[in-house]
């Protein structure tokens, strides 16, 4: 599948962010230096690489399995279409959701599977998936979800840590009973694309992992008004925070304004594939800022205007309206799809 390569090579002359190197088997061992690192990264830019994850085999398997189905003729992708409800879980067609404030449609198209589905394989819980994907739901995805969803339990309970939360806090914002928005992704964009696959957004849920084979994604840092790839590195996984998280926290873990462009330089000529992991809440946990639970988050909240981290919404009705208001296809609802980040003055949508 030539869209997977990771040639040519990333050119050496576009702005790079400057993401911190997290090692995953440091903070499994309680590494105190590596857990403020994880920290710094998390307030800073919301963004950062992980490596010696151990998930590189299982990743690798998703690019071609997701990969295989997105390669599949366009009438049958579109018997798994999410629709415009607000349900996320399927096949997203390219052209469904405005990039900008002008209008300008994507050229990106996914398949999303449920963390649910995929967790409570062969009991369907939320909606039925092309055979490309039953086929390797218990040797591919399956894994692949469990191991994602591990990691992020992992970074969460270095964040409840530092934060100051009693141990399990966030854990327990995401149940393993009851239906939740978490779920697995793999995007895919064409060759010699002439605008943004992902308009500039942020993401909706808690922590995001994301597997990249040819460069295209791009944040913003905070107080910035400049793109910067995110460079993709070879076993290394990115990874941000999301506004379900930025809000948990009283804003002092960041949810970073992200796009997808077409990758730069010789890459350009190829179709870009990325596969990414979703941890989102509970759909019935309300969404509002822990500052009952730790002085640090109290602080924080005290700080931000009245109702900031309060959107007075459940996990579940919050991800469904910015869907919603993201297919809208209309400026309106491009404004209306805005998170965390509409007080950085950048317009964004939330993924
Ligand atoms: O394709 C990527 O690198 C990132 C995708 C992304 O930001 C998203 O799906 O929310
Ligand atoms: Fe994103």
């Amino acid at each position: 599948m030539p869209g997977l390569l990771t040639s040519p090579s990333f050119p050496n002359d576009v702005p790079i962010a400057p993401l911190h190197v997290i090692d995953y088997q440091l903070l499994v061992r309680g590494d105190a230096e590596e857990m403020d690192n994880l920290f710094q990264a998390a307030r800073e830019l919301g963004f950062w690489y992980l490596k010696n994850h151990g998930t590189e085999e299982d990743a690798q398997r998703m690019f071609s399995t997701f990969g295989g189905t997105l390669d599949l003729p366009l009438a049958e992708k579109m018997l798994y279409e999410q629709g415009d409800s607000g349900n996320s879980f399927g096949y997203k067609a390219k052209g469904k959701i405005v990039t900008d404030k002008n209008g300008t449609l994507d050229c990106s198209e996914f398949f999303n599977v449920a963390q649910d589905d995929a967790l409570s394989w062969p009991t369907v819980i939320h909606r039925d998936y092309p055979a490309t994907i039953t086929s390797r739901m218990q040797d591919v995805v399956t894994p692949f979800v469990r191991k994602s969803r591990d990691i992020n339990f992992l970074l969460l309970s270095v964040f409840e840590h530092k934060l100051g939360l009693p141990r399990g806090d966030l854990w327990k914002l995401h149940p393993s009973t009851g239906t939740c928005g978490g779920e697995a992704r793999c995007v895919k964009t064409p060759p010699n694309a002439q605008q943004a696959g992902i308009g500039a957004h942020s993401d909706f849920g808690t922590l995001s992992l994301v597997h990249n084979r040819l460069g295209g994604l791009q944040v913003m840092q905070p107080g910035s008004d400049k793109w910067l790839y995110i460079k993709p590195l070879p076993g290394h996984i990115v990874c941000n925070v999301g506004d379900a998280l930025a809000i948990f926290s009283g804003g002092i873990l960041r949810s970073c304004v992200h796009r997808v462009m077409p990758p730069p330089g010789e890459q350009a000529r190829y179709a870009r594939h990325s596969v990414a992991f979703f941890t989102r809440p509970g759909d019935q946990i309300p969404l509002r800022h822990l500052s009952e639970r730790s002085k640090m988050v109290s602080d924080s909240v005290s700080q931000a205007p009245p109702g900031q981290y309060e959107p007075g919404a459940t996990a579940g009705e919050w991800t469904s309206r910015r869907i919603r208001s993201l297919r809208l296809k209309s400026r309106a609802g491009w404004l209306a799809s805005q998170g965390t980040e509409h007080s950085s003055g950048v317009q964004s949508q939330t993924h």
